[in-house]
C-alpha cells in the first residue's frame, strides 16, 4: 500500500485509542530509525515508550508529534491522520521534545503567556492558567525570572507547564524527569497522574523503569526501530519486574557488561 492510501477500518478502528500508527518508517540514509512501528496508546493511559539508546523512541515520537515526517506509514491521534489534518492534531496535543528549545529571553511567565496567546486562549484565561501552573510547578519565585538563567530541571518543569496550558488532550514528554529533583519530580507525577484520571492521556519515553512500572498502566517497548512488546504494564511484565522484562525484550546485557575492560578499576593498578 502507498503511504498515504490508508485502509478506512484503520480511522475507524482507532478512535478509541488517543494514538495508533501503522506501519510507521524513517529512514537516515542508510539506516533505518524505525522500522514500520504500530504504536497504540488507549485513551486515558500513563503510557510509557521505553527501550535502549538508539532504539528509535524519539524519532517515532517526532512523526507522531508532527515534527518529522515519515517515509511510509501513519498516525492518528484521536482518530485524525496527523499528517493529513495537522491544524485539528496540534490543537489536541501538548509536547515536550527531547532537547526542548525555549524562548530564552523571556521569563518563565511570559513564556507561558506567549504559549497560551499563540494558541488562541483569551487573555484573562491564559493569565490565570499560568499562574496555577507556575505555582504547582514550584516555580512562583522564578516566575519573573529569564529562562535563560533556569536550571536544567526548571527548564523542564516551564516547558511541560507549556505543554499543558491549552489543556490537550494528549501529552507526549520525552524524558520529562531527567533532571527533576525528587520533590518536583512528585509535583509532575501528580499533576500527570490528575490529569490522566479525567481522561487524558500521557505518552512519556523514559529509561528509567522504575518509574515507568511505577506510574504507567501501559507499556510499548522498542528496540532495533521496531515494537517487541506493548499492552497493559502487568501483561508486558509478564510476572518480572518490568526491568527484567526490558532485559529480556531487548537481549541485554549484550555482554557481562565489564569484559574487554581489564584496565579498568584499581586492581589493574596492583598487577
Ligand atoms: N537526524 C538524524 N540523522 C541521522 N540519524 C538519526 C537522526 N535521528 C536519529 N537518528 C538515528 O536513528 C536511530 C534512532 O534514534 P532515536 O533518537 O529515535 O532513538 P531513541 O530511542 O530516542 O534513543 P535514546 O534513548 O538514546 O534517546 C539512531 O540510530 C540514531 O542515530
Amino acid at each position: 500500500m502507498h503511504a498515504h492510501e490508508v485502509n478506512p477500518s484503520f480511522y475507524a478502528g482507532s478512535m478509541m485509542e488517543a494514538v495508533r500508527t501503522q506501519g510507521l518508517l524513517k529512514r537516515f540514509g542508510q539506516q533505518t530509525a524505525v522500522a514500520g512501528v504500530d504504536l497504540i496508546v488507549p485513551r486515558g493511559s500513563f503510557a510509557g515508550l521505553v527501550g535502549p539508546n538508539g532504539a528509535g523512541k524519539t524519532t517515532t515520537l517526532s512523526m507522531i508529534t508532527g515534527l518529522l515526517r515519515p517515509d511510509h506509514g501513519t498516525a492518528a491521534i484521536d482518530g485524525l491522520d496527523v499528517w493529513r489534518d495537522p491544524v485539528a492534531v496540534k490543537a489536541r496535543i501538548g509536547v515536550l521534545p527531547e532537547g526542548l528549545r525555549l524562548f530564552e529571553r523571556l521569563s518563565g511567565r511570559e513564556l507561558l503567556v506567549y504559549n497560551g496567546r499563540m494558541r488562541g486562549l483569551p487573555k484573562a484565561d491564559v493569565e490565570q492558567r499560568a499562574d496555577e501552573l507556575l505555582r504547582v510547578m514550584d516555580l512562583g519565585d522564578a516566575a519573573d525570572k529569564l529562562v535563560v538563567d533556569y536550571s536544567t530541571g526548571m527548564r523542564k518543569k516551564i516547558g511541560l507547564a507549556a505543554a499543558l496550558l491549552h489543556n490537550p488532550a494528549v501529552l507526549f514528554l520525552d524524558e520529562p524527569f531527567e533532571g527533576v529533583d525528587p520533590v518536583s519530580a512528585n509535583t509532575l507525577t501528580e499533576v500527570l497522574r490528575r490529569y490522566t484520571e479525567s481522561g487524558s492521556t500521557v505518552v512519556f519515553s523514559s529509561h528509567v523503569m522504575d518509574l515507568v512500572e511505577r506510574l504507567c498502566d501501559w507499556v510499548s517497548v522498542m528496540s532495533g526501530g521496531h515494537i517487541v512488546a506493548q499492552g497493559p504494564l502487568a501483561d508486558v511484565r509478564g510476572g518480572r519486574s518490568l526491568n527484567q522484562a526490558f532485559l529480556d525484550l531487548v537481549g541485554g546485557p549484550r555482554d557481562s557488561g565489564g569484559a574487554g575492560l581489564d584496565w579498568l578499576g584499581a586492581k589493574a593498578a596492583d598487577k
